[in-house]
């Protein structure tokens, strides 16, 4: 191997020698989508990897017992590698094998993610630890993230504000958290609810997490927003639940206001059959969610953004490269989120800061998320977060804050630990099953 395991400039040794995985718990409003409705706490998996020098970097990823059984093996190997290492963190996951039942006639969170294979699997494993390395080598090499990457083409990265349909709380009866967002479920609180972003962050761009209502009250919901924030670029999300007529048809109601038109419905030939058939933009976080996918996405123009997530993709290095691959199509980018920290939103502002290409603001569920482990949360001010120029990620970690997430882990009797939009719905309503798709 010649990757160095010192560095030639500083004599830093970057040799691996502990790499700690703390699966915690996190709390989560009530957030509807088409599957369900979001659990009072969520998993997430943190992955701290330390070199001889005693640097320490931080990294983030999915905690659900299919990520941790990939983990854990993953993190032995890892031992006695460089941080630099980044190539052979790739060579090194295809060494830890998938269980058959994990990917077989499987999809990611109930499809809201896309496809499951044994490759996005490991590789959302991978993209937590690549973020690791890439904290401990620039803190090691006192140069933040994105210098590693090539360098930042910008000073600040913009975010949308991510609404959703609500409860005002949980069910009773069970452990959760209350929030102070208050009940959305119709045109007027998905309005008070924007301002509120506005008002708390500044975002500028909207999107609704559709799927949830038929689809005339989610149209109601965006011209409800158009009228309240004129020019505001606005997006709705109803994960695939629609037909390719009732794509089309939601789509004609709101051409004059949609940035773009998110997954209206479910596979690549039917995206195709709606792109052939409108001028607004569809963008995708579920039919092209592996490289694989690409290929036929682009050639039968069945998508015109692509919503990367380091995450699934394989880390920030991945996600320049589809970001390339976008710009060659002629294909926009922007960024996809589900629930997560500031470790992640820190990695994501770092790698969206070096993709020229990038002209969507990006997705993140951050502001629901009132539970951090950093000691500082990473702020957006006027919709965007600033690119931070210290060396690594520029987080730090409060212990005290990770411990108490992984004690509610702990814990836990197992019921949170995976994450199932369905199953909570059904503590509020027994019968719920996740509808057949399209369901409009
Ligand atoms: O399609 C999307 O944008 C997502 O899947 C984002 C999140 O997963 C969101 O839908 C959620 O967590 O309910
Ligand atoms: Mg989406």
């Amino acid at each position: 191997m010649s990757v160095p395991v010192t560095a030639p400039a500083t004599g830093a040794d970057l040799t691996i020698t502990d790499v700690r995985l703390t699966p915690i718990l996190v709390a989560d409003p009530p957030l509807l989508n088409a599957q369900g409705v979001h659990q009072p706490y969520t998993p997430r998996l943190i992955i701290e990897i330390t070199t001889t020098d005693g640097i320490t970097g931080l990294g983030e990823t999915y905690g659900d017992t299919k990520y941790l059984e990939l983990a854990r093996p993953y993190a032995q190997k890892l031992i006695g590698r460089s941080v630099a290492d980044l190539n052979g963190l790739f060579t090194v996951a295809d060494e830890v094998a998938v269980a058959k039942e994990r990917v077989d006639d499987q999809v990611d969170v109930g499809g809201l993610r896309g496809v499951q294979t044994a490759d996005k699997l490991r590789l959302s494993v991978v993209s937590g630890f690549e973020v690791a390395c890439l904290d401990a080598l620039g803190k090691a090499q006192g140069l933040p993230v994105h210098a590693l990457l090539g360098g930042k083409v910008r000073d600040t990265v913009e975010y949308s504000g991510y609404l959703f349909y609500k409860w005002g709380e949980h069910p009773k009866g069970i452990d959760s958290e209350q929030d102070d967002w208050g009940e959305a479920l119709d045109p007027s609180g998905i309005v008070e609810q924007a301002r509120t972003f506005r008002r708390r962050y500044g975002f500028r761009s909207f999107k609704l997490k559709g799927g949830v209502f038929e689809p005339g009250q989610e149209i109601a919901a965006i011209r409800a927003l158009a009228e309240a924030f004129p020019g505001s670029p606005l997006r709705l999300d109803p994960n695939g639940a629609w037909s390719v007529d009732t794509s089309l048809q939601v789509i004609e109601a709101l051409k004059d206001v949609l940035e773009y038109m998110e997954d209206p419905t479910l596979g690549t030939a039917a995206m195709a059959a709606v792109s052939a058939r409108t001028d607004t933009p569809l963008a995708t976080n579920m039919c092209v969610t592996t490289f694989d996918e690409i290929k036929e996405a682009f050639t039968r123009d069945a998508v015109q953004v692509v919503l990367s997530d380091h995450h699934y993709w394989g880390g920030l290095r991945n996600t320049r490269d589809l970001a390339a691959i976008c710009r060659a199509f002629g294909v926009g980018v922007s960024m996809h989120s589900n629930t997560h920290l500031g470790i992640s939103l820190a990695a994501m502002t770092h790698v969206a800061a070096t993709v020229p290409n990038l002209h969507h603001a990006c997705d993140s569920h951050y502001p629901w998320q009132s539970e951090d482990v950093l000691s500082e949360r990473v702020a957006f001010r006027d919709g965007a977060v600033t690119v931070s120029d210290a060396p690594g990620l520029g987080v730090t970690l409060d212990r005290d804050k990770l411990d108490a997430l992984h004690q509610r882990w702990l814990d836990d009797d197992g019921q949170m630990r995976e994450r199932d939009d369905a199953a909570a719905m059904r503590v509020a309503d027994p019968d719920w099953e996740t509808p057949a798709f399209p369901r409009w």
